[in-house]
């Protein structure tokens, strides 16, 4: 069933009641993200490039005449080491900024696609601190920033003083949190700024014009533009409304504005890229190829792939 829900920052999703089932799957297990068979390595030694934030990159690749590519997975989905594993392939095949998703139980901005792994990941038992230890060992061996992507309820829950300074701790640069709207960001914010991280803000199609301005305003990496009004999830074409959106909201802001939602295939990311977007975000697709391989070896072997021919179509 589709619900209107107050958006975050935003205005209006068209969300679809979660499944109640998911809710059972809230079970904050101790299992551990390293499975016996893929273990991975501590490589903290072998540490490439300091990495720098997202707006340094932006500003990078800007003066690069680059757009930024960047792909969103769930973590945990098959399980943490693949998701280890999916962050070093991302990085190494030259996305510029990777977006980590923390499973939630109701991920009321997210379609059947995200819903299913972020199921999967909590029925797994992936939970916070294991996510936080990954991320520990993995982020000193990329070079691309990594921006968290979470519902405010799991920040609510550490505290968001202690969960900026835990991700800060652990060499995260950006958050994503897709359902507080910005009167309410406040206390994000101040946290966030107090620890380094930088607060992504999200405006959508429906997002009225001086909202929309005081919305880039607080953006502070990239302002996210969601392409169409809805839940992730792949379509058939990107709307050619984006075109007009970018128009607005760079004639509100200097700040680099990344386009997401419905982007899966090369074509519409190189239509994005004709209308001018500074960094193209691809989830659905992503997760998608990775839940359908025959194993995790097989769908990370494909992540490469298809990640590669996204990229290429950036030129
Ligand atoms: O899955 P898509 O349609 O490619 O959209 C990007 C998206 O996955 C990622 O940025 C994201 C995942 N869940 C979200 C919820 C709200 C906004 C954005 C997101």
């Amino acid at each position: 069933m589709a619900i209107a829900f107050k958006s975050p920052t935003t205005s209006f999703f068209q969300l679809k009641k979660n499944n109640p089932e998911t809710h059972s799957f809230l079970r904050f297990s101790s299992q551990r993200f390293a499975t016996p068979a893929r273990r991975f390595t501590p490589m903290a030694a072998i540490s490439t490039v300091p990495t720098v934030g997202l707006s340094e990159t932006f500003t990078r690749l800007k003066k690069q005449g680059k757009v930024a590519f960047i792909p969103y997975i769930t973590a945990g989905d098959p399980d943490l080491s693949t998701t280890a594993e999916a962050l070093k392939v991302l990085d190494s095949c030259g996305s510029d900024i990777i977006e980590l998703g923390v499973p939630y139980s109701d991920p009321l901005a997210d379609g059947p696609v995200i819903q299913a792994a972020a199921t999967r990941s909590l029925a797994r038992g992936t939970n916070y601190n294991a996510i936080i230890s990954m991320l520990k060992e993995v982020i000193p061996q990329l070079s691309s920033p990594i921006a968290l992507f979470s519902y405010y309820n799991p920040i609510l829950k550490r505290g968001v003083e202690q969960f900026m300074s835990t991700i800060k701790d652990v060499g995260v640069h950006g958050l994503v949190v897709p359902d507080v709207p910005l009167e309410e960001t406040e206390i994000l914010r101040r946290e966030a700024s107090k620890h380094g991280i930088e607060l992504v803000l999200l405006t959508t199609p429906t997002t009225p014009t001086e909202r929309m301005k005081a919305i880039v305003e607080a953006a502070e990496g990239f302002v996210y533009l969601v392409s169409s009004i809805g839940v992730t999830g792949a379509r058939a074409s990107v709307s050619d409304r984006v075109q007009t959106l970018l128009q607005d909201i760079k004639a509100a802001t200097t700040k680099p504005v990344a386009v997401g939602f419905g982007i899966s295939k090369p074509e519409h990311v190189k239509q994005v890229v004709g209308w001018g977007a500074d960094g193209v975000i691809v989830g659905s697709a992503m997760v998608k190829l990775l839940n359908e391989a025959k194993s995790p070896e097989e769908g990370l072997k494909e992540l490469e792939v298809f990640t590669k021919s996204l990229i290429a179509a950036l030129d």
